[in-house]
């Protein structure tokens, strides 16, 4: 339908770890970790948004990848879905969050236990802490 709002997150994996990016607003989410990503604007195909909101937040250029299974609608007219990716060049850093963090599957459980994902990644990160554990160190 159009009007929609299309978020294309990444899941950028380097060996066991994927990257994480640290919310600083909105109050309700501040704090939490998220994929990093944004909205696919007109024109565009989610590969094209992903490689330059990934550019815009962490500064590094990406190659896109397959997506993961989940596919979320948080509520009408707002989809989200994530990609794998890997970075091309650059080394990341947090433009736009409060911190990035490159994260193991054990250290993925443990922020999904705590509470400090975003309510709406919960299913990427459950798949990607399963991915991770049998990728090479
Ligand atoms: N980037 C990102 N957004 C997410 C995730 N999970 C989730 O619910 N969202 C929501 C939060 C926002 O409502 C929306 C994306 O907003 P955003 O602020 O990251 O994207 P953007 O740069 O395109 O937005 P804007 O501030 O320029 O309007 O999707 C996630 O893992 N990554």
């Amino acid at each position: 339908m159009t009007g929609d709002v299309l978020v294309v997150a990444g899941a950028v994996l380097h060996r066991s770890r994927v990257l994480l990016a640290q919310r600083d607003y909105p109050a309700e989410v501040a704090g939490l970790w998220e994929l990093p990503g944004g909205k696919v604007e007109s024109g565009e195909t989610p590969t094209q948004a992903l490689i330059r909101e990934l550019c815009e937040e962490l500064d590094v250029r990406v190659s896109v990848g397959a997506p993961l299974a989940d596919v979320v609608t948080p509520r009408e007219g707002l989809k989200l879905v994530a990609h794998r990716a890997r970075i091309v060049s650059g080394t990341p850093r947090a433009v736009e969050h409060r911190a990035i963090a490159w994260v193991d599957a054990q250290r993925l459980a443990e922020l999904d236990r705590n509470s400090q994902i975003v309510p709406n990644d919960i299913g990427w990160i459950r798949e990607l802490t399963a991915e991770l554990q049998v990728r090479p160190l």
